[in-house]
C-alpha cells in the first residue's frame, strides 16, 4: 500500500467498486471531465473498472512526456494490448519496434515511388469495383492502405496476394472485436482482465491466424531470397523493402533468418500503421466533404503541382512538402477528430510528484484529455471546434506542438508520421484531381463517440470521375 501526502483530488463517486465506470461511459465524456476540471482543478483522479486513473489536460500533460524515464507508453499499451503475452514473447520483447521505424523509414525517398504507385492504383481499383461508392468507408480504406503498405513492407511478390491484404487491412479489426469486451473483471481485482485476455488467447488467438497466414506467405520468398544472395553474389540486388530489413536484423546463419521473429514484427509494423493511417483517410475525406470553402485553394495547389511536375514518373519527398495547403488540412483534419481521451501513460517509478506539488504512485495510469487540449481557445480562438486549415499555417502536418497530439509528442513521438503524412498527401492530391467527392446522407458527417474515443462515421462516400480532370 502507499501512502502518498498530496495525491491529485479524487472525483467523488456514489458506488464502490463502480466508481465513475458507467457516468463516464454514458456521458459525453469532454463535457463530464470539463466539468471534474472545473470542480477539482487541472489534474484529478477517477475510479473506472476497478482502478484509479488520473487525468490532465493542456497544463500538465507535458511533464508525462518530459519525464519519460518515469511514465512509460509501452506498459499502459500493453495493459489494454499485451502484445508479448498474446505471441508469447517476453515482455518487452517488442520495444525495438519504434527505433525500427525510424531507422528503416528514416529515408522517405526509398519508398515514395511505390508508395505512389500501389497508393493511385490501389484507390482507383476499389472506387471501380466498389461502384464509386465506399460504405462504410473506413472498411474499405483499410484495403486500400494495405496495398502500399504491403508493398513496402513484405515487397512486391506480396503486395497483390488477397490473403496478405486481408491481414494487413483487418488484423487489428479482429483483434479490437475481442479486446472490446469491457474489462468488467477489474471490479474483482486489478487486472484480472488481462490474466482472462491471455487466458481466453490460449484458445481462440485472432494473431495466431494471421501470424501463420504471414509466415506461410514470406517463408518461400526469404528462403529465395537467402538462395539468390548466396549464389548470384555481386550481381545480386538487395530488395528494397522492410522484410528484407528485418531479415538482415534477426539472421541464424549464412542460409537461415527467423522467421518467425520476422512475421511477429512484421505484424507490430501493420499493428502501428494501418488503422491508424486508414483512420486519418477516412477524417480527411470527411472533412473534404463537410467543408467544400476549402476545395478551391486545395486544387488549384495540387493541379500546379501535377502541371509541373508530370513529367516526372512520380513525386519525390521534396515535391510533396510543397503541398502546404494539403498538408494544413490533414493536420487540421486530424486536431478535429482526434481522440478525447488518448495517450495513456503509466507511472513506472515508486512515486512522481508533478512541478505543482501533487504526488502519484508507482502503476498509476494517466489519461490525457485530448480533446481539450485540441479545443483550447488560446491556441484555436473562440470557435476551436470550427475547421480551419489556416491554423496550421506555421507548423507542418507532422510535427507535434503543444496544442496537437495526434502524433504524440516527444522521444516516443510516432516515428512513422513523416511517412503516414506523405502518404495521405499522395492519395489525396489524386482524389482531389480526379474526383467529385460527396456522401451518402448529404448531411455533415459526424464521428462516433464511445467512452473518450473517436471513430470514423460509417456514413457512405461517393467518388465520381471528373470530367474536366487535368489528369489522364
Ligand atoms: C496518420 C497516421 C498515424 C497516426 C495518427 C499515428 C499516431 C501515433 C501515436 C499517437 C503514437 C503514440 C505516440 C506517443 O505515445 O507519444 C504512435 C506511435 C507509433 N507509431 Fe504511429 N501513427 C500513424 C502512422 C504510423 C505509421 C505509418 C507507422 C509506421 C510505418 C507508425 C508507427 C508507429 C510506431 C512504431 C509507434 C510506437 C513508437 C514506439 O514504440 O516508441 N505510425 N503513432
Amino acid at each position: 500500500m502507499y501512502h502518498l501526502q498530496n495525491e491529485p483530488p479524487l472525483v467523488p463517486y456514489k458506488y464502490p467498486l463502480i466508481g465513475h465506470t458507467f457516468e463516464y461511459y454514458s456521458s459525453d465524456v469532454p463535457g463530464f471531465l470539463q466539468k471534474c476540471r472545473e470542480e477539482y482543478g487541472e489534474i484529478f483522479s477517477l475510479y473506472i473498472w476497478g482502478s484509479v486513473q488520473t487525468y490532465v489536460g493542456v497544463e500538465l500533460y507535458h511533464e508525462l512526456f518530459k519525464n519519460y524515464n518515469e511514465f512509460d507508453f509501452h506498459s499502459a499499451i500493453a495493459d489494454m494490448f499485451p502484445m508479448s503475452n498474446f505471441l508469447g514473447r517476453p515482455e518487452n520483447f517488442f520495444r525495438p519496434t519504434g527505433r525500427y521505424v525510424k531507422e528503416y523509414l528514416k529515408d522517405l525517398g526509398k519508398y515514395t515511388e511505390k508508395m505512389q504507385h500501389e497508393m493511385t492504383k490501389s484507390f482507383d481499383e476499389s472506387v471501380l469495383n466498389n461502384k464509386g461508392v465506399l460504405q462504410p468507408p473506413l472498411h474499405t480504406i483499410e484495403l486500400i492502405i494495405a496495398r502500399p503498405l504491403a508493398a513496402i513492407f513484405v515487397g512486391d511478390e506480396l503486395c497483390n496476394d488477397k490473403e496478405i491484404l486481408n491481414t494487413f487491412a483487418y488484423i487489428l479489426d479482429d483483434l479490437l472485436e475481442l479486446l472490446a469486451f469491457p474489462p468488467v473483471l477489474n471490479f474483482i481485482y486489478p487486472n484480472l482482465h488481462r490474466k482472462f485476455l491471455n487466458f481466453r488467447f490460449r484458445f481462440d488467438n485472432p494473431i495466431r491466424k494471421h501470424e501463420n497466414i504471414i509466415i506461410s506467405k514470406i517463408t518461400p520468398i526469404i528462403k529465395q531470397r537467402i538462395k539468390d544472395k548466396n549464389t548470384m553474389g555481386n550481381s545480386w540486388k538487395r530488395p528494397n523493402d522492410i522484410m528484407q530489413d528485418l531479415m538482415e536484423e534477426y539472421p541464424i546463419d549464412e542460409n537461415n533468418v527467423d522467421i518467425r521473429t520476422v512475421a511477429d514484427f512484421l505484424m507490430n509494423f501493420i499493428f502501428a500503421s494501418s488503422h491508424s493511417t486508414s483512420m486519418a483517410f477516412t477524417y480527411c475525406l470527411s472533412e473534404y466533404i463537410n467543408n467544400p470553402e476549402y476545395h478551391g485553394e486545395l486544387l488549384e495547389e495540387a493541379e500546379g503541382i501535377y502541371k509541373e511536375y508530370k513529367h516526372l514518373p512520380y513525386y519525390t519527398p521534396d515535391i510533396l512538402d510543397k503541398m502546404v495547403k494539403m498538408g494544413n488540412f490533414i493536420k487540421e483534419a486530424l486536431r478535429v477528430n482526434w481522440h478525447d481521451v488518448s495517450l495513456s501513460h503509466k507511472v513506472v517509478v515508486p512515486e512522481f510528484t508533478f512541478g505543482n506539488g501533487y504526488q502519484v504512485p508507482k502503476g498509476r495510469v494517466f489519461k490525457i484529455f485530448t480533446q481539450q487540449i485540441h479545443h483550447d481557445p488560446k491556441a484555436y480562438g473562440p470557435t476551436p471546434e470550427k475547421f480551419n486549415p489556416n491554423n496550421h499555417k506555421n507548423s507542418l502536418a507532422h510535427r507535434p506542438e503543444r496544442n496537437f497530439l495526434a502524433f504524440g509528442m516527444g522521444r516516443e513521438a510516432c516515428p512513422g508520421r513523416f511517412f503516414a503524412v506523405n502518404e495521405l498527401k499522395v492519395a489525396l492530391h489524386f482524389i482531389i484531381l480526379k474526383y467529385n467527392v460527396k456522401n451518402v446522407s448529404g448531411k455533415r458527417i459526424k464521428p462516433k463517440r464511445i467512452g473518450g474515443f473517436v471513430l470514423p462515421s460509417d456514413d457512405g462516400m461517393i467518388f465520381e470521375k471528373k470530367l474536366d480532370s487535368i489528369v489522364q
